[in-house]
C-alpha cells in the first residue's frame, strides 16, 4: 500500500522534533550540490557530468517542467496501492534502480549497499556490467530481493554467454541490454579530469571474476591489470549491432529482455517486431549525445506506438515524485531513476540509498493521493497540461 511509503514524512516529522533531523536533504534537486560537498572532483564529476556541454542533460529536466499536474478533489483516494505489474513482476512501486557502473567511486559500500537498500525496499536494482563488486557477491547483498542484469554487450561471444550464464544463475530475472552505448560519449569533464574508472581499476569486476574472460588473457588481471582493462574495454565498446543480433539475446537467455536507450519511435516499432519484452526510452541520462532530444518529449509518441506491444519503461532526468506521475501519465509503466540515489550512496552508503529512495516514494504517495490516484496506472494524459 502507498500509504506506507508515504508515512516516511511522518517519520521524518517526529524524528526532527526529536531533535534528530534527516542527516541530509529531502530536496532530491539539490541532492547534486550537497555530493559536490562530500565527493572527489574526479568522481563528482563523473556521475553529475553529461555529455558535450550538458544540453541534453538540461533539457532532460527542462521537459518536465513543460508538463503541469492537474490534481483533483474528492476522488476517494485514502488508500493507495502502488503496486505495478512490469515485466511478469509485481513491484511495490512503478520505481526501479537504474543501472549504474563503478559505484565504489563514490562510496566503499557500492554496489552491496545499493543492492541491500533496493532490497528492503521490495525495489528491482538493475545491476551493471561495469560493477565494481562481481555479480554473485551483489545477488547475496540483495537477498530476497528483485534483481535485474544489465549488460554491456562484449563482442566476445563465448565471453558474453558466460556473463549471461553467470547473471541467471544468480538469481538475475530480467535482462536489461544496453544499446546507446556501444562508444563513450564525448564528455569534456571527465577528458579535462582524465577521469575514466575503468583505468583506475573500479567496475571491472563482472570481467575480473569471469572464467572464460580471464581465458582470454596472458596474464591474470591481477597480475597484469592494465592489459585486462584494456582488452575489457575493446570488447564492450566500438562494436554497434544491428538487429539480427538481438536473437542472440534470446538464446542465451531465458526471461524478459528489454532495450535500453530507445530514442526514436522507428526503434520502438523495431524492438516490438523484434519480440523482446520491453523498452526503456531513455538518453541515458544526458551522457552519450549531447543535443539529443530530452527523453520525456519523446515518451508519448513512442508509448502510443508501442505500449499495447510491450513494457515502456523511461529514465532521464527523474528527480521528484512528480517527474514520476508525469512519467507514467505519459505512457511508461515505471520508471529508472540514476544519480539521485548514487548522490544517496555517496552521502552514507546503504542508509543513503534508503533515504533517497524513501523520499522519492513518498514523494510519489503523496503527489498521486493529494492529485486524487489511488494507483500508479490511474495517472493518464488527462491529468496533465501543457505549459
Ligand atoms: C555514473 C553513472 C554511471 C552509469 N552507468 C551505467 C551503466 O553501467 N549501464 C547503463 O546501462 N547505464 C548507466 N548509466 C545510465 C543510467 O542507467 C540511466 O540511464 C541514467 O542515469 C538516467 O538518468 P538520471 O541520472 O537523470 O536519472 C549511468 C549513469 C550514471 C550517472
Ligand atoms: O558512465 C556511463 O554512463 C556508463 O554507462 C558507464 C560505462 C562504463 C563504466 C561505468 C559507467
Amino acid at each position: 500500500m502507498g500509504e506506507r511509503f508515504g508515512n516516511y514524512q511522518s517519520e521524518i516529522y517526529l524524528s526532527g522534533y526529536g531533535g534528530t533531523p534527516p542527516a541530509f536533504t529531502t530536496d532530491l534537486t539539490r541532492l547534486e550540490s550537497s555530493a559536490e560537498r562530500v565527493l572527489e572532483s574526479g568522481p563528482f564529476s563523473y556521475v553529475a557530468g553529461g555529455a558535450g556541454a550538458g544540453a541534453t542533460m538540461r533539457a532532460n529536466r527542462e521537459a518536465f517542467e513543460r508538463w503541469g499536474l492537474v490534481p483533483r478533489i474528492l476522488t476517494g483516494a485514502t488508500e493507495r496501492d502502488l503496486t505495478t505489474s512490469v515485466l511478469g513482476e509485481t513491484l511495490p512501486a512503478p520505481v526501479v534502480l537504474a543501472p549504474v557502473g563503478a559505484q565504489s567511486i563514490v562510496h566503499p559500500g557500492a554496489e552491496p549497499a545499493t543492492a541491500r537498500a533496493a532490497a528492503g525496499l521490495g525495489l528491482p536494482m538493475v545491476l551493471s556490467t561495469a560493477s565494481s563488486t562481481s555479480i554473485e557477491e551483489v545477488a547475496a547483498a540483495s537477498g530476497a530481493g528483485p534483481r535485474w542484469f544489465q549488460l554491456y554487450w562484449p563482442n566476445d561471444p563465448d565471453v558474453c554467454g558466460s556473463i549471461l550464464v553467470r547473471a541467471r544463475a544468480a538469481g538475475y530475472t530480467v535482462l536489461v541490454v544496453t544499446l546507446d552505448t556501444w562508444s563513450l560519449g564525448w564528455r569534456p569533464c571527465d577528458l579535462d579530469n582524465g577521469y575514466l574508472p575503468f583505468l583506475r581499476g573500479e567496475g571491472t569486476a563482472v570481467p575480473f571474476t569471469d572464467p572464460v574472460f580471464r581465458s582470454r588473457l596472458d596474464a591474470t588481471p591481477e597480475e597484469d591489470p592494465a592489459t585486462a582493462v584494456l582488452r575489457w574495454i575493446s570488447m564492450i565498446t566500438g562494436t554497434d549491432r544491428d538487429w539480427d543480433a538481438v536473437p542472440f539475446l534470446r538464446e542465451h537467455w531465458e526471461g524478459p529482455i528489454v532495450l535500453k536507450g530507445v530514442q526514436h519511435v522507428d526503434d520502438a516499432l523495431r524492438a516490438a517486431d523484434a519480440g523482446v519484452d520491453g523498452i526503456v526510452v531513455s538518453n541515458h541520462g544526458g551522457r552519450q549525445v549531447d543535443g539529443a532530444v530530452a527523453a520525456l518529449e519523446v515518451l508519448p509518441t513512442i508509448a502510443s506506438a508501442v505500449g499495447d506491444r510491450l513494457d515502456v519503461l523511461f529514465d532521464s532526468g527523474i528527480r521528484t515524485g512528480a517527474d514520476v506521475v508525469k512519467a507514467l501519465a505519459l505512457g511508461a509503466k515505471a520508471v529508472l531513476v540514476g544519480r539521485p540515489y548514487v548522490y544517496g550512496l555517496a552521502h552514507g552508503g546503504e542508509d543513503g540509498v534508503r533515504h533517497v529512495l524513501r523520499c522519492l516514494l513518498a514523494d510519489l504517495d503523496l503527489t498521486l493521493a493529494l492529485c486524487g490516484h489511488r494507483s500508479a496506472a490511474d495517472a493518464g494524459r488527462n491529468s496533465l497540461v501543457r505549459r
